[in-house]
C-alpha cells in the first residue's frame, strides 16, 4: 500500500529580484504576459507592453520598489519565507514557497516537495478573495509545472478562504489592535486589489468574495454601514474597473466630513508594495492633502500567529487520518 506523506505548497504572486529597473522589467515582463492577468490578443498588447509598459513603467516602479525594499529583501518575500518557515515549524511538515512569476519559482518547490518524498500535495494559494488573475494562474502555473513528471501526487487545491472564520477572527484582532493603538476612525476602509470589471461580468466572483470578506467582518466588528467601506486599488490600463476606487475615494473622504481613517488591505496575505507604497505612502497623501487629519495603515496579518494557526486550520482537513 502506498504510503502518504503529507507536503503543503504557499503560493503567492512574486516579486522583482533586486528595487532595480532591469530586475522590475524581467519581473514585469513575466507576470503581464500571463493571459489570466492580461487577456488582450497576443498580436495587440505584445507590441504595446514591449515596446511603451515595460520600458516606461520599470524604472518608475523600480523607485517605489526601493523605497519599500527591507534589508533581507522585497517585503512580500520576506513576510512569505517568515510565513513559509513558521507554517513548518507549527505543522512539523514539509512547506515549500513558490512564486507565479519570478522566485522561487513553482516548479523549485513542487521539487523541493517531491523530493522529500511528499506524496499528498496540498496546494494554499495565499489570496482570501479566488480571482481568476490569480487563483487560477496559480492553477495553470502548477499543472505546467507537473507537465515533466512522470509520477504526480494526490493534489488538494484549496480554492479561497474569504468567510474562513479562523481568516475573519485573525483580521478582527488584528484591527481591534489597531483601534485600540489609534482610537476608533471616522472610518474603516477595506482596500482590496481590484480586477477590470469586465473579467467580473465575464464571471470572475472576486467582487462577491470580497464583499462577503467585507460583510464578515463588519459584523464580527459590530460596525454599523457608516463606520466601514470597502473600496478597489491597483488600476492598471485604461479599462473600467471595479468600483469605488481607493484613490478616488481617499480625495473625496475628508469633504464628507470623515477625518480620521484606518485603511486595511484584508485581501493581501502579506504586506508588499501595494500596501506599503500605494496605501500607506500614496493614499496617505491623498487623504491628508484633501483635508484629512489623521490616517493609519492597518498591517497585513503577515507571519501573526493567528494567521500561522488559520493556514493550519486551511490544510488540515486533508491531514487527518495520516501517519506522518
Ligand atoms: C494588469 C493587471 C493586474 C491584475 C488583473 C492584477 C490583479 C491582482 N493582483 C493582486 C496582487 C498583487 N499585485 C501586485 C502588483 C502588481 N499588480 C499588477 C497588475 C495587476 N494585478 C502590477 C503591474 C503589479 C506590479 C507593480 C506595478 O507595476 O504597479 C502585488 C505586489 C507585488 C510586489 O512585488 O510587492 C500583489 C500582491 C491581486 C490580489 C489581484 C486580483 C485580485
Ligand atoms: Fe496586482
Ligand atoms: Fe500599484
Amino acid at each position: 500500500m502506498r504510503h502518504e506523506k503529507a507536503g503543503i505548497l504557499l503560493a503567492n504572486l512574486g516579486t522583482p529580484d533586486a528595487p532595480t529597473p532591469a530586475a522590475v522589467k524581467r519581473y514585469l515582463k513575466e507576470f503581464l504576459s500571463d493571459r489570466r492577468v492580461v487577456d488582450t490578443p497576443r498580436w495587440l498588447w505584445w507590441p504595446i507592453l514591449n515596446a511603451a509598459i515595460l520600458p516606461l513603467r520599470s524604472p518608475r516602479v523600480a523607485k517605489l520598489y526601493a523605497s519599500v525594499w527591507m534589508e533581507e529583501g522585497s517585503p512580500l518575500m520576506v513576510w512569505s519565507q517568515r510565513q513559509r518557515a513558521a507554517l513548518e515549524a507549527h505543522l512539523q511538515l514539509p512547506v515549500a514557497l513558490g512564486m507565479n512569476y519570478g522566485n522561487p519559482s513553482m516548479k523549485s518547490a513542487l521539487d523541493s516537495l517531491m523530493a522529500q518524498g511528499v506524496t499528498r500535495l496540498i496546494v494554499l494559494p495565499l489570496y482570501p478573495q479566488f480571482s481568476c488573475s490569480t487563483v487560477a494562474a496559480v492553477w495553470d502555473c502548477i499543472t505546467r509545472a507537473f507537465a515533466g513528471y512522470r509520477s504526480l501526487p494526490e493534489v488538494h487545491f484549496i480554492r479561497d478562504y474569504a468567510t474562513h472564520p479562523a481568516y475573519i477572527s485573525a483580521l478582527k484582532a488584528s484591527v481591534e489592535r489597531a483601534f485600540a493603538r489609534n482610537g476608533k476612525p471616522d472610518l474603516l476602509v477595506m482596500s482590496f486589489h481590484g480586477i477590470p470589471q469586465r473579467y467580473a461580468d465575464e464571471g470572475d466572483d472576486y467582487p462577491l468574495r470580497c464583499r462577503e470578506t467585507f460583510n464578515a467582518l463588519t459584523a464580527a466588528l459590530g460596525l454599523n454601514e457608516n463606520e466601514a467601506m470597502m473600496t478597489f486599488q491597483s488600476r492598471f490600463g485604461r479599462e473600467q474597473w471595479l468600483k469605488p476606487y481607493t484613490d478616488e475615494t481617499m480625495r473625496q473622504l475628508p469633504a464628507q466630513g470623515v477625518k480620521h481613517v484606518q485603511v486595511m488591505s484584508p485581501g493581501f496575505s502579506a504586506d508588499c508594495l501595494e500596501t506599503l507604497e500605494e496605501i500607506s505612502e500614496q493614499n496617505r497623501d491623498f487623504f491628508l492633502h484633501a483635508g484629512g487629519t489623521r490616517f493609519d495603515y492597518i498591517p497585513a496579518l503577515n507571519d501573526d500567529a493567528e494567521h500561522i494557526a488559520m493556514m493550519a486550520d486551511l490544510v488540515k482537513p486533508w491531514l487527518d487520518g495520516l501517519a506522518s
